[in-house]
């Protein structure tokens, strides 16, 4: 039996982080992974999708001057597969076990609550992270276990794109994915059951990114239950319902967006007393499961499946487990960023959340970009930010789309880390012409409107209403 003080199960972006934290502190740390490391992340996920994206916008400013501009799309996916082979080259086995972690390839399943078995090998961890990720869900739409379909598991293995592609779901997997093949010369169907695309996201950006869409040539299935799949020849027929009529889209293969399914299934849970449901591993604010030395993090935890999230909790369960004094998570400074071109970046609260939370009790400032020197200069005109303020002037929530969005998006998580007001924006110097700009016009907008609405200020505007 092999004794660590810490084994990791999972060597995505959760559970890198956790071992790399775990050797910090110097501890003897044992990662473990059924597949090579790097997880979602790195081999299905925000890696090859950015990479795609990547090469889609070269084609697309290419096609905006020659318009039959010739495309192999075997150039992007050769572009993807090496990206992802260069991310792994800093975090392979030989680079894990340079930063002192100890990698252990194969299936990991609790015997009982602190022994973990690996084929025939038994493992003692005094304390252990899971970090098992999630998988595409697969809905039980009639007739889908007897067609071929692609999930982001299998798209970014072709060695080129298909010709047309059905998307099952309009959420960021969805919509990044449609206009990134799409911009790469095929035809895109996405079919999505709500009435908007990445429906969490500020409503008039999520109208605008549909738009921008369809004038790109997706074709937009919207309001859309998919009932059932078949198949004509070689082709992929998808039937969905809307408003009680049944339509048909056809294509060469159907691409599976919609949602993910925590990993717990092989893990042998119940061997070591640990909950978990449907949305997956049961923990705690201090990330430990029901087994207090046993933490959980990432995909498999949720609430938020992001790799940023994932290393966030990562950091924080290790030092949970290793430290006397442990931390409890807060979710309130998250931020995410949908890689559309424009990026929609997201700190915080939407305006509807925030109403709902605090009724009227807000301040929201919006500000178009095609008032903004530097997106004129690329004639652009659907940008916008949008910031939503409690009464004195404090980030509750930040929304922006614009090319560089997820860039600018840092700037807003810096005020609300902080507990700035925005009003101390009114004096950063931002270079022009410059996008983020727009956090001086804002600033200096809520600099006035504090003043105005300062108790004396008000007094002294009542008695003198000419002033
Ligand atoms: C197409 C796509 C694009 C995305 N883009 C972004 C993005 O731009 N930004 C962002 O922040 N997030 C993005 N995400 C989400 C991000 O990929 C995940 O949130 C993140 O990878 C989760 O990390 P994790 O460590 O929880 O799990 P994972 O990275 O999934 O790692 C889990 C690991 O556990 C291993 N494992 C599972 N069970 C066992 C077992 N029993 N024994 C041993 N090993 C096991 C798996 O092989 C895997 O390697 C994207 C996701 C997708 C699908
Ligand atoms: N840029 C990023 O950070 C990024 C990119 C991609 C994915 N992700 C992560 O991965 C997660 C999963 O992404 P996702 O897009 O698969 O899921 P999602 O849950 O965000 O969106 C799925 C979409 O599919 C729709 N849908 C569900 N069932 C349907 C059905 N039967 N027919 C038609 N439409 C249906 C939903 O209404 C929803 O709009 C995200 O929540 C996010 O955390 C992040």
């Amino acid at each position: 039996m092999e004794l660590y003080d810490i084994v990791v199960i999972g060597a995505g972006s959760g559970g890198i982080t956790s071992a790399v934290t775990a050797v910090g502190f110097g501890k003897k740390v044992l990662l473990i992974d059924k597949n090579k490391p790097g997880g979602e992340c790195t081999w299905s996920g925000c890696v090859p999708s950015k990479a795609l994206i990547h090469e889609a916008a070269k084609i697309h400013n290419a096609r905006s001057f020659i318009k039959d501009f010739a495309y192999d799309s075997k150039e992007a996916m050769d572009h993807v597969h090496n990206v992802r082979e260069t991310i792994y080259s800093h975090e392979n086995p030989e680079a894990l076990s340079k930063l002192g972690i100890e990698y252990l390839q194969g299936e990991a399943s609790f015997k009982d609550s602190h022994t973990i078995m690996v084929g025939e090998r038994e493992i003692r961890g005094k304390k252990i992270i899971i970090s098992t990720g999630s998988s595409p869900f697969v809905p039980p739409i009639e007739g889908l276990d007897s067609v071929p379909y692609l999930t982001n598991e299998s798209i970014f293995e072709l060695e080129r794109l298909p010709e047309n592609l059905i998307i099952l779901g309009g959420g960021p997997i969805g919509i990044e994915l449609a206009q990134a093949v799409s911009r790469l010369g095929s035809k895109v169907h996405v079919v999505e059951m709500m009435e908007t695309l990445i429906f969490r996201e500020e409503a008039e950006f999520s109208k605008a990114i549909a738009e921008l869409l369809t004038e790109e040539g997706v074709s937009l299935h919207l309001g859309a239950r998919a009932t059932r799949v078949t198949t004509r020849g070689e082709k992929v027929v998808l039937a969905y319902e809307k408003e009680g009529r049944e339509s048909l889209v056809e294509a060469d293969t159907l691409l599976i967006a919609i949602g993910r399914k925590a990993n717990t299934e092989g893990l042998g849970l119940v061997n070591a007393g640990i909950q978990y449901g449907k949305k997956g591993i049961q923990i705690n604010a201090k990330l430990q499961t029901s087994q207090s030395h046993i933490y959980a993090i990432g995909d498999v935890v949720g609430p938020y499946q992001f790799s940023h999230m994932a290393n966030v909790q990562g950091i924080l369960a290790t030092q949970n487990a290793i430290l006397p004094l442990k931390r409890k998570i807060k979710y309130n400074n998250i931020a995410w960023v949908t890689f559309t071109s424009p990026e929609i970046a997201r700190a915080g609260m939407t305006e509807a959340e925030a109403r709902e939370s605090r009724s009227d009790n807000i301040r929201v400032y919006e500000y178009d970009f095609n008032q903004l020197d530097r997106a004129m200069t690329g004639g652009e005109t659907r940008e916008k930010m949008k910031v939503i303020l409690d009464r004195r002037g404090r980030v509750l929530g930040l929304s922006v789309m614009a090319h560089r969005a997820g860039e600018m998006i840092g700037e807003a998580q810096l005020l609300r880390s902080q507990n700035l007001n925005f009003s101390r924006m009114a004096s950063v110097i931002h270079p022009y012409p410059t996008y983020s700009e727009v956090f001086t016009k804002i600033g200096k907008r809520v600099m006035v409107d504090n003043l105005l609405n300062h108790p004396l200020v008000k007094i002294f505007r009542k008695k003198n209403p000419n002033e």
